[in-house]
């Protein structure tokens, strides 16, 4: 047929050259690209180098969008990493795809339990694990290696293609929905499709994704003395600033992990029969994931209940507390200060400015009762909102027959409980269509210490990529084939 024609070939150069694909991910997961504190993200910037790199000597044009200041805790400004935005020629007569991605990862230390060096990428048993490879330098780099596989079999792109590549998405992608609206009519205008692949799938099947939960990311200081106290002289006397952070978190939620902020709920939408149904046929295996991840038991007791508390009801989790007293060994410390560190994840109707409102009135609520002569102060960063997509966008047809031509069976439809703050805005400012096209492995537990990207997912990934350039061509040809 036309499309084994145009794709055996691309195929057969991605296996070819599959060492040389894994080797550029192992350059890349060596930067450790950590966005989480500004005082990092020189890093950050080398990478974004490093890509811009790559696309310019595949014949691409890069420019370094600025994304605006951040504020520094003593009030200097420190100039965020930039975006870029770049484009590769264009064709006036073909589709124009724009690929979103993140080169920034999650911290990572050797420290967390990780079993080998987290920037060394290390393959073991046919999987490469390092910080990013999954999440998302192996999917950025599959889209770049399944553009340059069409360049060096000298077959055009049948799509043109523009990259929006970021620095800061793990820490919310500050400044990045301001740029979108200012690039709206420029950068912006003429793409028709923008495709984002910053999950995984939900089983051992390929899967096309069509929602993801937002997040509200949320810091409560409590303020008490003005130095550290010893806890054998000032210990029953003062009231310490780690047990009013430990009330007030414990009351975020209760025992089966019910979030216990007033109205937070409210506008939740309820359950249609129609949504019902589309978990049956859906392949999760409970018993599976609880031996993956070391657990005897979840809070939900069927496939069902669980993928809708993952996908479609609001979680809490909390993440931390920073000037606690946390090296192993004994220190009869005070802290005097502690910040405690939450998250809320958010879904289709929750707004992050009432969710914030909600949450800071709960919380000072909780800390007036207690009657503490210390000092509350809440904050809150990234404000993302959810994001769901019409499954009867065209691009949902391209990535089952590019599904197909891969993998040769159909993807499943799936939502994510992870948060890609742009997603939300790529389609509400842009009203251009969005799609997400995983090729994570379930089980490449991202942001954990044992992150990974199989080599079998990088490669058939990368061919993935490069049957969806083809299958959105064929779009504007015969749009209704299936
Ligand atoms: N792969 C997407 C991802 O991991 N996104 C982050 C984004 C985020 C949310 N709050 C802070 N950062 C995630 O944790 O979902
Ligand atoms: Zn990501
Ligand atoms: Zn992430």
């Amino acid at each position: 047929s036309e499309s084994s024609a145009v794709l055996e070939p691309l195929f057969r150069h991605i296996d070819q050259r599959q060492n040389d694909f894994v080797q550029r991910l192992r350059e890349w997961v060596a930067i450790p690209s950590d966005s989480s504190q500004p005082s990092l993200w020189g890093e950050v910037e080398r990478m974004l180098h490093v890509a811009a790199d790559k696309i310019t000597a595949m014949g691409g044009t890069v420019e370094f969008a600025d994304v605006g200041s951040h504020e520094l805790p003593s009030g200097a400004s420190l100039r965020r990493p930039p975006v870029i935005l770049a484009q590769f020629e264009k064709e006036p007569k073909k589709a124009t795809l724009c690929f979103y991605g993140h080169v920034d990862v999650q911290p990572a230390n050797k420290e967390d339990g990780w079993a080998t060096e987290p920037f060394n990428l290390t393959e073991i048993d046919g999987n490469l694990y390092g910080r990013g490879a999954s999440d998302n330098k192996g999917p950025v780099l599959a889209w770049l290696h399944a553009i340059e596989t069409y360049l060096a079999t000298k077959q055009e792109v049948p799509v043109n293609i523009k990259l929006v590549l970021e620095g800061l998405e793990e820490s919310g992608s500050d400044g990045l929905e301001e740029l979108i609206q200012q690039r709206n009519d420029t950068f912006f205008s003429d793409v028709d499709y923008i495709v984002i692949s910053d999950n995984v799938w939900l089983s051992r099947r390929p899967a096309l994704t069509y929602g993801t939960r937002g997040s509200t990311y949320f810091f409560v200081e409590v303020e008490g003395p003005k130095i550290d106290l010893h806890s054998g002289v000032f210990g029953g006397c003062v009231q310490e600033p780690v047990g009013d952070l430990i009330a007030l978190l414990g009351s975020l939620l209760d025992h089966r992990g019910k979030i216990l902020v007033p109205g937070i709920y409210e506008s939740v939408a309820p359950v249609t029969e129609e949504e019902s149904k589309s978990y049956q046929d859906l392949h999760f295996d409970l018993e599976e994931m609880k031996q993956e991840i070391g657990v005897e038991c979840f809070l939900q007791d069927t496939k069902e209940a669980m993928l809708m508390a993952r996908w479609r009801y609001p979680s809490l989790s909390i993440h931390g507390i920073e000037g606690a007293f946390s090296q192993p060994g004994s220190k009869t410390v005070i802290p005097r200060r502690v910040v405690g560190k939450f998250s809320i994840r958010q879904v289709p109707n929750m707004e992050p400015a009432v969710v914030e409102k909600q949450v800071t009135e709960h919380l000072h609520r909780v800390f007036t009762r207690r009657r503490s002569p210390n000092k509350l102060k809440v904050s809150a960063t990234v404000g993302a909102k959810a994001w769901v997509a019409d499954l009867k966008d065209p691009q949902y047809i391209a990535g089952r027959r590019a599904v197909k031509a891969v993998f040769g069976g159909e993807p499943e439809l799936i939502r994510e409980g992870s948060t890609i703050p742009v997603a939300h805005n790529f389609q509400e400012l842009t009203g251009k269509s969005v799609m997400m096209l995983p090729i994570g492995g379930h089980d490449d537990a991202e942001h954990s210490e044992k992150e990974k990207i199989s080599r079998y997912n990088f490669i058939e990934g990368t061919k993935l990529f490069a049957a969806y350039f083809y299958e959105l061509s064929q779009l504007q040809q015969s749009p209704q084939k299936m």
